[in-house]
């Protein structure tokens, strides 16, 4: 059975999700955002089916789950979104989301392509603000890549395939984005995000 949903909460604090190739600067302005406002905004906590590594707690880090637990979840239409990495499955609750915006929160959604079409087609969950983080082109994306000197030249290359599907599934027009933010200056950037998420509060 579907997991009731309390909607006043929701619609009080509309959970935004936020998505863009990696490298587009998500982390970088989520950051500055939850530095400009600490008591603002909240992440939900995931579920998985892998094991809990070094001093993880269940309820903390990760809703820790066996595949059985997962599935069910799966079939009750219990998750916003989930996806395998790696031969473990992750998925963000209806209920991890809810307890967020029931803390007087807004809970913030950094999620891939993949996840945000199901978020969007979710039968019962209330549709949530929609942004996407762009960067200025492929020949800036592959030069901060590389400048962030995070990744090894073949995952580089794999982000960087990634971020054209991503780019042309943005531009689609089937792309349920509210708003799309180019991140060329940040300054720039983060003030067009910010507002998006806050609007004119101060
Ligand atoms: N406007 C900008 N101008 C120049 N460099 C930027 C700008 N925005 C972000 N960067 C740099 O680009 C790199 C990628 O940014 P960031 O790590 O925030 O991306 P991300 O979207 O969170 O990626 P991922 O999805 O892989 O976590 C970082 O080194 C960051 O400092």
């Amino acid at each position: 059975m579907a997991p009731a949903i309390s909607t006043a909460a929701l619609s009080a604090h509309t959970p935004i999700v936020i998505s863009g190739p990696s490298g587009a600067g998500k982390s970088t302005i989520l950051a500055r955002l939850f530095a400009d406002y600490p008591s603002k905004f909240g992440f939900s906590i995931s579920h998985t089916t892998r094991a809990p590594r070094g001093a993880e707690q269940d309820g903390r880090e990760y809703y820790f789950v066996t595949h059985d637990e997962f599935q069910k979840l799966v079939q009750d239409k219990g998750f916003v979104e989930h996806a395998q990495f790696g031969g473990n499955c992750y998925g963000t609750s209806v209920k991890a989301v809810q307890d967020i915006a029931e803390k007087g929160r807004v809970c913030i959604l950094d999620i891939e392509m993949e996840g945000v079409k199901q978020v969007a087609n979710h039968p019962t969950f209330p549709r949530p603000r929609f942004l996407f983080l762009s960067p200025p082109s492929m020949e800036i994306l592959e030069k901060r890549l590389r400048s962030r000197a995070t990744d090894k030249e073949e995952a580089i290359l794999k982000r960087l395939n990634q971020a054209s599907v991503e780019m042309d599934f943005a531009n689609s027009g089937e792309a349920p984005h509210d708003k799309i933010v180019v991140n060329d200056d940040l300054d720039k950037a983060y003030e067009e995000v910010r507002e998006f998420v806050v609007g004119n509060e101060a």
